[in-house]
């Protein structure tokens, strides 16, 4: 992990989750730039995603946590910036496969489907799992600059 923040974003559905997960990470020490939302008021989670790939762009993140319903719409949002590989993780196991296999740099969680332990069970996973490098560089690295169509 580099010393970077790790960048937190939700919409209303996922803002209970998001309040749990901004406290586990401050437990473990690491820097957090918390990007909204700040309440239960209803949103649109692509603004919050549009939030996490600036910060990703601009260096002042490193890794990313998004935060909706699902987990569903708010990686597909993030995901539109070829920078962003966000994974939907529902386990320990699809989160610890997308940093070996996919080098994801953000994890997405449904905050109407996961609970509390389990979600903070995926972000640990997540943070302290290598990328795999070797053959999964070369299929990174198609998904960075994919051909024109
Ligand atoms: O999961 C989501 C997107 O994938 C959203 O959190 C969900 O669609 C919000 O729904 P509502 O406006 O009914 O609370």
């Amino acid at each position: 992990m580099t010393s970077a923040a790790i960048a937190i974003a939700s919409d209303h559905a996922g803002y209970p989750l998001k309040t749990d997960l901004v406290d586990f990470l401050r437990e473990k020490g690491f820097e957090v730039l918390d990007l909204g939302t700040d309440g239960a008021a209803s949103v649109d989670y692509p603004d919050f995603a549009v939030e996490m790939a600036r910060a990703l762009k601009d260096g002042t993140a490193s890794r990313g946590v998004l935060v909706c319903g699902t987990g569903l719409g708010i990686s597909i949002a993030a995901n539109r910036y070829p920078w962003v590989r966000a994974a939907m993780c529902h386990d320990v196991t699809t989160a610890r496969l997308c940093r070996e296999h996919n080098d994801a740099n953000v994890i997405a969680l449904g905050g109407r489907l996961l609970g509390v332990e389990v979600a903070r069970d995926c972000l640990q996973t997540f943070l302290t799992t290598d990328f795999g490098g070797d053959r999964h560089t070369r299929r990174v690295g198609k998904m960075t600059n994919p051909p024109e169509l």
